[in-house]
């Protein structure tokens, strides 16, 4: 079976998507002109995907190019400039007040720093019964028996219940960290580098947890982090970001084996020992000059300031995200439209 179809696949089994992104959009304002008023940076411009239930869709891209602010924008950790984030069919963004506390518990984040992401004054008692508290889930010794029992999912126990962050290692302290996020029985769990700071054997087992939780659980995870081999690991779509755009989508495996954008094939070819198959993106891809301003972005197509393939049009014509006929894979680059006019 084609990965197309595979993909088609997965997505229609597991029905209509529990998180849908549609062309959500954050500018933060300069405010450094001399009248005190500036651009804007392009964080997030025009951003639209798709997690299907019980899926992992992985974000990745150079630092800078917005993951972080699309990740906290579809979690209403900022408000976004424009755009729309459905979940589970309903628009979040419209919600407010008791709405959106009940849709917030449904979606948990895990960070990048286990100790800084927990209050070192709190014992995990109180760390993993809080949100129980705030959501009204349980109180008293049933608040009690359902942190032991979210310990005893993540490998930890009851004995760990009155004893601090500090006196947990890297990896134990990350364990809470999702003891905590799963406590109001979250669909969707936005990881956010949740393993870089972890040692590699511990990454693996929380990878591992992560995996395990989500066939438990049915969990949604989106997946950001700077290592690809972590994310090829976790994800089964992917969506690739070059300054505040997603320039490439589609299942994690095909992507991975056949990067179609010059920019996928750059951070692809970055990682150590990694050999995609197809000629194109075994040419050596060798991007120019650095990153542009993501306050004042290139004309036409964002990357061709640093592609090695682009041409004329490219420097004029921002390309559309244009999806395969007949498969979830999309890529917004001229090269593929004049390769299907024959052209190149
Ligand atoms: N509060 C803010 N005010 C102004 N600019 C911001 C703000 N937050 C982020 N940015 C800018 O938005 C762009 C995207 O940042 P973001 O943190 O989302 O990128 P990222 O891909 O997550 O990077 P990293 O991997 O380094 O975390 C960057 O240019 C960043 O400087």
């Amino acid at each position: 079976m084609s990965a197309e179809a595979t993909m088609a696949g997965r997505s229609e089994a597991a029905g209509p998507p529990i998180l849908e992104v549609r062309d959500l959009v954050k500018h933060y304002p300069i405010r450094s002109g001399p009248l005190g008023r500036g651009g804007v940076v392009r964080a997030v411009d025009g951003v639209s995907f798709r997690i299907p239930r019980g899926r992992t869709v992985g974000l990745v891209g150079e630092s800078g190019s917005g993951k972080s602010t699309t990740a906290r924008l579809v979690n209403r950790l900022i408000e976004p400039t424009s755009g729309q984030v459905l979940f589970d069919g309903e628009d979040l963004l419209a919600k407010r007040g008791r709405q959106l506390k009940a849709l917030r518990a449904r979606m948990q984040m895990i960070f990048q720093d286990p100790y800084g992401s927990l209050n070192p004054r709190m014992t995990v008692l109180d760390i993993v019964g809080e949100p129980l508290e705030v959501h009204g889930v349980a109180k008293g010794r049933s608040r009690v028996a359902r942190v032991i029992e979210l310990l005893e999912t993540v490998g930890l126990s009851g004995r760990d219940l009155y004893r601090f962050p500090h006196q947990f290692s890297g990896g134990q302290a990350q364990r809470i960290g999702i003891a905590r996020a799963l406590a109001t029985n979250p669909d969707v769990i936005f990881c956010d580098e949740s393993v870089s700071a972890l040692d590699v054997s511990v990454q693996a087992q929380i990878l591992n947890l992560l995996k395990r939780l989500q066939a438990e659980l049915g969990l949604s995870y989106l997946f950001i982090a700077h290592d690809l081999n972590v994310v090829r690991y976790m994800a089964d779509e992917l969506c690739v970001m070059y300054m505040g755009e997603i320039v490439e989508r589609g299942d994690s495996d095909a992507v991975f084996a056949d990067p179609k954008h010059p920019y996928t094939q750059l951070l692809l070819a970055a990682i150590p020992g990694h050999d995609p198959t197809t000629a194109r993106a075994k040419e050596r891809v060798v991007a120019r000059g650095e990153v542009p301003s993501p306050s004042n972005p290139p004309s036409g197509c964002r990357f061709h300031t640093r592609c090695p393939f682009a041409f004329d049009r490219c420097r004029t014509q921002a390309p559309a995200l244009r999806s395969e006929a007949g498969g979830g894979r999309a890529a917004a680059c001229h090269l593929l439209d004049t390769d299907e006019e024959g052209t190149r």
